[in-house]
């Protein structure tokens, strides 16, 4: 969970502060409970703003104990000038939280202090309600987890292996805006390093992952030519390369261009990039390390996004075809869609059980396994940060992944790709709209609702907001 400053303002009159300091402190109690019990690590100031000298004082102290959100606590009338200085000597998103307990006037002291910081453009968020309301205490934890994602954002590395694949421009980001919009550098590496490293990989290793493969997969399928236990062997030699290159370069995140060189003259980047993707590999549970097919910049910045908010893997995917029939869209991909997709299961031979290796189609000559499966249902939220005349915007919805008999599996799968992995989506969201609009090849997902974290991370990036329902 996150870490949340709570800092309780008051009136400047001595008499009245004395009078209503006990009423104050027990509200600030109750609402420190309330956070606590719902996991969060809260830093109390150690005091309550009287003066204007506290106000920054107090303020300061809460930011040096590095919160995710400051909460200012309006539980009585509260003079407006100690929540400015308060703000100026905190840099974390602000929560304005007036207590409706109507003996004192909580919701006028927040009123007049969120009217003063709009007037210098300090931005904040406003909630309400009694201390121990589980929606405010709830409000108060999105911000903060999304302020929390923001942040693990800053100072962190994407790793992107080869350039702009086959003419994407929405795979390639400004590195200016990156640094400084999101506090992102960018290490260039150039995918020939790629190919050194995963010839000279440890190849015990590689027997080892490929028969562990062969165990576990509903069907590894070689053919002699596209697929042979060697190409697979250099698939998952490339993964050890770049788990090597991630851990000696300190890299957050990844992407790989793939596409043409290596596609026409080494192996696909299919297993690769679904293993750094998974919670697993053939050596035991392991932390998901985002990697974006086609080296997508924009794509991998969303992932990382998610997986800050999900703590899951993150699905990357073509919007492949949308059944008009149905209402439901194939989001299918050579790429990495990580086999922890087929049956969300932290038992890596329960997903396997549904993940087929298949030789590579002819977009690929250099061959090597495509892995395929069908997502599992549930409820999904979808998305991604493109780019509108050099702004960024969030395009965000929710969704629900299906699946269907064997029969129909394959009947929609075999209008499309049958050899690439699938997720089948009916999105909130009309498929005039989405085609419309959307602005890129790529969409990403992860289970469950993370929309009010979203909007808020949006909110705290500054970042247009372009949410669509079919209300
Ligand atoms: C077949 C193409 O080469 C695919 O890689 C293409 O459909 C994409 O994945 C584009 O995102």
């Amino acid at each position: 969970m996150a870490r949340i400053g709570v800092v309780s303002i008051s009136d400047g009159r001595d008499h009245v502060h004395a009078r209503i300091a006990d009423f104050i402190r027990s509200k600030q109690d109750s609402l420190v409970r309330s956070l606590q019990a719902a996991g969060h690590d809260v830093v109390v100031g150690d005091d309550l703003v009287a003066t204007n000298a506290l106000a920054t004082s107090v303020a300061r102290k809460v930011a040096a104990a590095d919160v995710d959100v400051t909460v200012f606590y309006y539980s009585v009338w509260t003079f407006p000038h100690f929540t400015m200085l308060a703000a100026d000597a905190t840099r974390s998103p602000l929560v304005l939280v007036a207590s409706t307990d109507p003996t004192e006037p909580g919701l006028v002291g927040m009123l007049a202090a969120g009217g003063a910081l709009d007037q210098i453009g300090r931005r904040h968020t406003r909630a309400w309600g009694a201390p121990d309301d589980a929606e405010l205490v709830e409000k108060i934890g999105v911000h903060a987890k999304a302020s929390a994602a923001v942040r693990s954002l800053r100072g962190s590395t994407f790793g992107r292996f080869g350039g702009r694949p086959m003419g994407m421009n929405t795979a390639v980001a400004n590195t200016d805006q990156w640094m400084r919009k999101f506090g992102i550098d960018v290490e260039e590496i150039d995918q020939y390093e790629l190919v050194l490293r995963a010839d000279k990989a440890d190849a015990a290793e590689a027997k080892k992952a490929r028969e562990w493969i062969e165990q576990h997969a509903a069907g590894v399928h070689y053919d002699g030519k596209k697929l042979t236990p060697e190409l697979l062997e250099r698939q998952i030699r490339s993964y050890q390369a770049i788990r090597d290159i991630i851990a000696e370069r300190n890299l957050d995140f990844s992407g790989i261009k793939a596409q043409p060189e290596l596609t026409e003259n080494f192996a696909t980047m299919d297993v690769t990039e679904a293993f750094l993707n998974d919670p697993y590999d053939w050596n035991g549970p392991k932390e998901p390390h985002v990697c974006a097919t086609e080296a997508d910049m924009d794509g991998a910045l969303t992932m990382q996004l998610f997986k800050a908010l999900a703590g899951t893997p993150v699905l990357f995917a073509d919007v492949r075809h949308y059944h008009a029939d149905r209402d439901i869209w194939d989001l299918c991909n050579s790429g990495q869609h990580a086999t922890w997709y087929a049956a969300r299961s932290d038992d890596p031979a329960e997903n396997l059980a549904k993940v087929n290796f298949y030789p590579e189609v002819f977009f690929f000559p250099a061959g090597g396994a495509s892995v395929q499966h069908i997502a599992a249902p549930g409820q999904m939220t979808l998305g991604r940060l493109t780019r509108e005349d050099g702004e960024y915007r969030l395009q965000l919805m929710l969704g629900e992944f299906e699946s269907y008999d064997d029969e129909t599996n394959q009947t929609l799968v075999n209008q499309s790709t049958p050899e690439w992995p699938h997720a089948f989506a009916r999105l909130d969201a009309p498929g005039e709209v989405f085609l419309s609009k959307f602005g890129a090849n790529h969409i990403h997902a992860v289970p469950g609702d993370h929309r009010a974290a979203l909007r808020a991370v949006a909110d705290q990036l500054d970042v247009r907001l372009d949410e669509w329902t079919r209300g």
